[in-house]
């Protein structure tokens, strides 16, 4: 559903993204680790049509990506900036569904299930700012589940709130991802977190930003936070990730 290919992207004279090419198939959670910039919200931003490379091509579903596809849905890292604080919870998921040509019954309906689907169902008449990080990141998630997007890129979502916030989120994407259709990109930090949810981790080297491992998660789709951090196939990916990402370069995460 998703190829990026010969991809490659300079701000000025740095090199960002030097021939990055890989596939990502329908329903596929794939994350991208690597240090600290090696390209990866560049890549993002590539894929979401807001940076136009300067070499090579992206197509989603068939076509080229030249400004940002309708069937697109963002997570960012800083909901506090994503989230509108003069709107009701309710109005930020409902808001971007205008682009999809809902009347406002069904806006609000699928707003409502998002927000359901969340655990925020009540809290669709408060304001961001009355809630906590990570409740305010699961509107953010609620408001691109209810968009219903083919692709859903999140960049390092969890990367603001707390620890055990992290764990439950983590949960959550798993839990939406099982009842979607979505296809999910994900860029992380954090090797645990990339081998818990994804089915496949690509590993980004820096300096210039290029695609140093690609590996498959075969983990039961069944997972559990404690649990499946013990398995033997867990702890040796998790030990390949980072190794990987360790070597890739000098420059601190
Ligand atoms: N708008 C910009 N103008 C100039 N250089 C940029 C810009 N955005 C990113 N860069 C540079 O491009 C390289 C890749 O940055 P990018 O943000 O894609 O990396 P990253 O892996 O997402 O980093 P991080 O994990 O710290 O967010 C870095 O060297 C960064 O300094």
């Amino acid at each position: 559903m998703l190829e990026v290919l010969k991809l490659t992207h300079t701000y000025g004279d740095q090199i960002a993204l030097d021939d990055v090419s890989f596939e990502v198939g329908d329903r596929e959670l794939v994350s991208i680790v690597g240090k600290s910039g090696c390209g990866k919200s560049t890549l993002l931003r590539a894929i979401a049509g807001l940076v136009s490379p300067t070499a090579g091509e992206v197509r989603l579903s068939g076509r080229a990506v030249n400004g940002v596809p309708d069937d697109l849905a963002v997570v960012f890292q800083d909901y506090s900036r994503s989230l509108l604080p003069w709107m009701s919870v309710r109005d930020n998921v409902v808001f971007p569904l205008r682009r999809r040509g809902l009347d406002r019954a069904a806006r609000r309906k699928a707003a409502a299930a998002a927000l359901d689907e969340v655990g925020l169902a009540d809290a669709g008449g408060k304001y961001p700012w009355q809630l906590s990080g990570g409740m305010q990141q699961r509107v953010a998630i609620a408001r691109a589940l209810a968009y219903r997007p083919t692709l859903l890129l999140m960049d390092e979502p969890f990367g603001s709130v707390d620890a055990q916030t992290r764990e439950d989120l983590e949960d959550l994407l798993l839990q939406v991802r099982a009842a979607s259709d979505m296809t999910i990109m994900l860029v992380t930090h954090d090797i645990d977190e990339s081998v818990y949810v994804s089915d496949r981790i690509l590993v980004m080297g820096r300096a210039p930003g290029r695609l140093i491992g690609d590996l498959a998660v075969g983990l039961p789709s069944q997972r559990d936070r404690i649990e499946t951090r013990e398995l033997p196939e867990f702890v040796h990916l998790r030990s390949e990730v980072g190794r990987l990402v360790r070597d890739a370069g000098a420059t601190a995460a």
